[in-house]
């Protein structure tokens, strides 16, 4: 888990807003996150990368080693979303997100799925939901070792490796166990797949059991991916923290805010715990070309994930800010009499923050 840090006297954040309602979305959470700083002693200073799409069709990059060097003399990063339907499918989300998320070493992936009072969940009998997905970051099936041969043809063989590396694994681990042990609940349940991924499965479950020595108030249960899915929609909140290998963290979490009041509320952040690097912090959506450009998407999601930001920086009185500004937001929503734009649940949120 982080070690706590004082809070920088100036903030320096990258921002990167990336693509369709990346933009957007982005624009707000700096509103918040402005209002959430004012008065109190920090400035923040951002910096905007001109990544994704419209850089690659004008120059063909993606992200370079300059960008990286430039964002790495930041203290976090924003970031928007990544990916266009002009671009060919995985260019920008390999060569610039998983970039970014392997290159900086944010090895833990963390995704809340709360249910916020107020907010409706598709799911009749809720319950209290609030858990925390631990998403491994930097390995499985992400790490691009693969290839095909003969493709196009009827004999095409297509591979993608998944890479569990125990020095991966057992740093991921200990961070969910040190997270489910700060918490009341002090429940780690590890979700894979060991019946069928025999490999890496047994090298999770063989992790967890080991680190769970140095953690025995933490109570530890384990569900296979497929069975996961049922008790997220059937029982959410038996789940306190989840620890989960890359794949399988990306599905259950789209999962988890489907049944947390949809993907315009779900927050990440992207963590090296080791502060090597900047953290960087992101919706859990992605760029959605289907609304991009209308006004309609959700800030939510990246005004919750300027909360994380601030946690992480050490500013938990502003991410509190955040977090209750968005809290009455959504308790009042329900009553609402309209849909209101993205630009104007940036403004309410501002305006609650503020105060
Ligand atoms: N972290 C990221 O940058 C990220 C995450 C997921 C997908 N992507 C990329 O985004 C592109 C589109 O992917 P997709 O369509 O599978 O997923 P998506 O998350 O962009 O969209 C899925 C659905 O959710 C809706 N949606 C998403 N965010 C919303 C918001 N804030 N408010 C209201 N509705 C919202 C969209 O309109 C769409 O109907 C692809 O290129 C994909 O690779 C990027
Ligand atoms: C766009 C893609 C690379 C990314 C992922 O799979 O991690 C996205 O789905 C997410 O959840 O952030
Ligand atoms: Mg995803």
């Amino acid at each position: 888990m982080s070690a706590s840090t004082t809070a920088p006297a100036d903030l320096r954040l990258a921002v990167v807003a990336g693509d369709g309602i990346g933009t957007e979305v982005v624009e707000q959470g700096l509103l918040v996150l402005e209002a959430a700083l004012h008065g109190t002693g920090t400035r923040v200073a951002t910096t905007d990368f001109d990544l994704g799409a419209r850089r690659w069709h004008a120059t063909g990059e993606t992200l370079t080693d300059g960008d990286l060097d430039a964002i790495r003399a930041h203290d976090a990063i924003l970031l928007g979303a990544i990916g266009d339907p002009t671009v060919p499918s995985g260019v920008l989300e390999r060569g610039l997100l998983l970039k970014l998320r392997f290159a900086l070493d944010h090895y833990v992936n963390l995704r809340p799925g709360r249910l916020y009072p107020g907010v409706t969940s598709p799911l009749a009998d809720p319950g209290d939901v609030d858990f925390v997905v631990v998403r491994e970051g930097t390995e499985g099936p992400y790490v691009g070792n693969g290839g095909a041969i003969r493709v196009g043809t009827p004999h095409e063989v297509a591979n993608e490796v998944s890479v569990n590396t125990a020095f991966g694994v057992e740093r991921v681990v200990r961070d969910a166990f040190a997270r489910a042990a700060a918490r009341p609940r002090k429940k780690l349940t590890l979700v894979h797949k060991h019946n069928v991924l025999v490999h890496a499965g047994h090298l999770w479950r063989r992790t967890v059991e080991a680190v769970n020595a140095e953690f025995p108030d933490v109570t530890v249960d384990y569900l296979h991916v497929d069975a996961a899915t049922i008790f997220l929609v059937t029982n959410p909140s038996r789940f306190d923290v989840i620890v989960t290998d890359n794949l399988f963290g990306d599905i259950l979490t789209d999962l988890a805010a489907a049944i947390t009041g949809g993907i315009g509320l779900a927050a990440s952040a992207n963590i090296n715990p080791d502060r090597t690097a900047p953290s960087m912090f992101e919706p859990v959506h992605g760029s959605a070309p289907d609304i991009a450009g209308q006004g309609k998407a959700d800030p939510t999601a990246t005004v919750l994930s300027v909360a994380m930001l601030l946690e992480h920086l050490g500013l938990s009185d502003a991410a509190r800010r955040v977090e209750s500004a968005v809290a009455s937001d959504l308790a009042e929503r329900g009553s609402a009499e309209r849909v209101r734009s993205t630009a104007e649940v940036g403004k309410d949120l501002a305006a609650r923050v503020a105060g």
